[in-house]
């Protein structure tokens, strides 16, 4: 991976913001590892905060209150204590950065001096212990089997999706067509970094929303905001394997809890709602290094709670998901890590919520499997996995209805994973932001919009909490 690659997996893994500078000193503690080196830029940033609630801001260590300086240079057990949680547990300095001379700090005798002066600032710095029991870290899991997959994530693993034959003429259909499709370029800060795979996007012209030019437009949000001409329409083996999928998407709605905010039809009747996709993207990962780094889907045009169905065809990667635990749960759990190998001829969907609370990537592999095409029977062995998302575009969230910025260009929906509503999905009330998206093409520099997305004022629906509160 080139460092722009690298450097823009690590961004796109991280949970708080960072300098490039930083970013790339802890990819070179890493050995280039971009992984590794957003877990210990996620937990030094954990700690930061934890020390920050623990210990209050670094101006008030720093010049403490003159009575509370005079009383903590008389005793030394009173340096174990902290203004805002007293303790008697004993300091350690020995792992602070200047370390005094002698383990036991006695500031009486030369509390004058400098360096115990430091010393003293430094041993405060440090927070006591905390007494709060810490949530256990929970290690990832590999979910095997599409029960699992059930159980432990929105989503569901359907195997064996298409007839064997359709799901091998497709894959040949895709490989073959994915030396046009690109890799996906946009500005992060000062550089423009490169998506590790290619991608392409697809409208479907004949099912009556994809015929449209207003969503036509819409395709270029998938490279960024980059102009881009008309997107393809799908090729005839995705038409037919659009068919199998909508099946069991339209089963699986039937059998599932419904969210308020999901859309409920145009007539407004979520029972009699018929699942299409009117849109599609596809990627292609060529190799074990290509990839994709954790995020969640932008809902512009899906709106919140969409339903994403994902095929994948070739050689076998792993779906990594990871929830983004809610802000005031951040004390009391941990999110775990699922991994879920996608095979041939498989399809996850990702239903509604999964946007809303996980993030998903493909991470890069050490090695892979090379995939055996069964058809035609003289078919070469195969490094590539082709991914297909099947989406559905809202009407109620057309492009003409999109919120422009104040550099004129159309924002990007985001949902706020971590103020999630306490009354939880079933209850509504999440929050989703509209926010200025030019700063992708624009050289990095953009206008920093930001407005709350409101359903009423904006006119959206109907959705399934509208037409039932009706
Ligand atoms: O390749 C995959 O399975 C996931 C692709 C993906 O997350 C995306 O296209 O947004
Ligand atoms: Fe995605």
């Amino acid at each position: 991976m080139d460092t722009d690659t690298l450097l823009a997996t690590v961004f796109s893994l991280l949970s708080d913001a960072h300098s490039q500078e930083t970013v790339l000193d802890a990819l070179l503690r890493h050995d280039g590892d971009p992984e590794a080196a957003a877990h210990f830029l996620n937990r030094e940033a954990r700690r930061e905060r934890k020390r920050k609630r623990e210990g209050g801001s670094l101006a008030e260590w720093l010049e403490p209150k003159k009575a509370k300086q005079k009383s903590s240079a008389k005793t030394s057990s009173s340096l174990n204590a902290s203004p805002t949680k007293p303790s008697s547990s004993s300091v350690r300095p020995s792992s602070l950065s200047v370390k005094p001379s002698s383990s036991s700090i006695r500031p009486s005798s030369s509390a004058g001096s400098s360096s115990t002066k430091t010393a003293v600032k430094l041993v405060t710095l440090r927070p006591p212990p905390s007494t709060a029991p810490t949530p256990p870290r929970l290690p990832p899991l590999t979910l095997s089997t599409p029960e699992l997959v059930a159980t432990h994530t929105p989503c569901t693993q359907h195997l064996s999706i298409l007839p064997p034959s359709l799901a091998c003429t497709l894959f040949h259909t895709l490989v073959a067509a994915s030396a046009e499709w690109k890799r996906n370029k946009w500005w992060l800060f000062d550089r423009v970094v490169e998506s590790p795979h290619r991608t392409t996007f697809f409208a479907r012209k004949n099912d009556g929303v994809g015929g449209s030019d207003d969503w036509q437009e819409a395709a270029q949000f998938w490279y960024n905001g980059r102009a881009t001409g008309p997107p393809e329409v799908f090729p005839a083996e995705m038409e037919d394997a659009c068919t199998y999928i909508e099946a069991v998407v339209n089963d699986q709605l039937r059998q599932r809890q419904r969210f308020p905010l999901e859309w409920a039809g145009t007539d407004g009747d979520a029972s009699e709602y018929v699942w299409r996709a009117n849109v599609a993207a596809a990627n292609c990962y060529e190799g074990a290094k290509d990839s994709v780094g954790f995020h969640s889907d932008q809902m512009t045009y899906l709106g919140p709670y969409c339903t994403i169905a994902s095929l994948s065809l070739g050689t076998t990667r792993t779906f990594r998901l990871r929830e983004v635990v809610p802000t005031q749960e951040k004390d009391t759990r941990h999110a775990q890590t699922f991994n879920i190998p996608l095979p041939h001829n498989s399809l996850t969907i990702m239903h509604a919520s999964c946007q809303e609370r996980f993030k998903h990537s493909i991470p890069p592999q050490p090695t892979i499997d090379l995939f055996r095409p069964a058809f035609p029977p003289d078919a070469p062995p195969s490094n590539a996995r082709i991914n297909v998302t099947f989406r559905f575009y809202r009407p109620d969230f057309a492009p003409s209805s999109t919120p422009k910025c104040k550099c004129g260009v159309p924002c990007i929906l985001r949902p706020d994973m971590k103020n999630r509503s306490v009354l939880g999905a079933e209850g509504g009330g999440d929050k989703y932001w509209w926010t200025c998206y030019a700063g992708a093409q624009n050289d990095g520099k953009g206008c920093n919009m930001w407005m709350v997305m409101d359903m009423e004022k904006e006119c959206r629906g109907p959705t399934v909490g509208s037409m039932k509160s009706e």
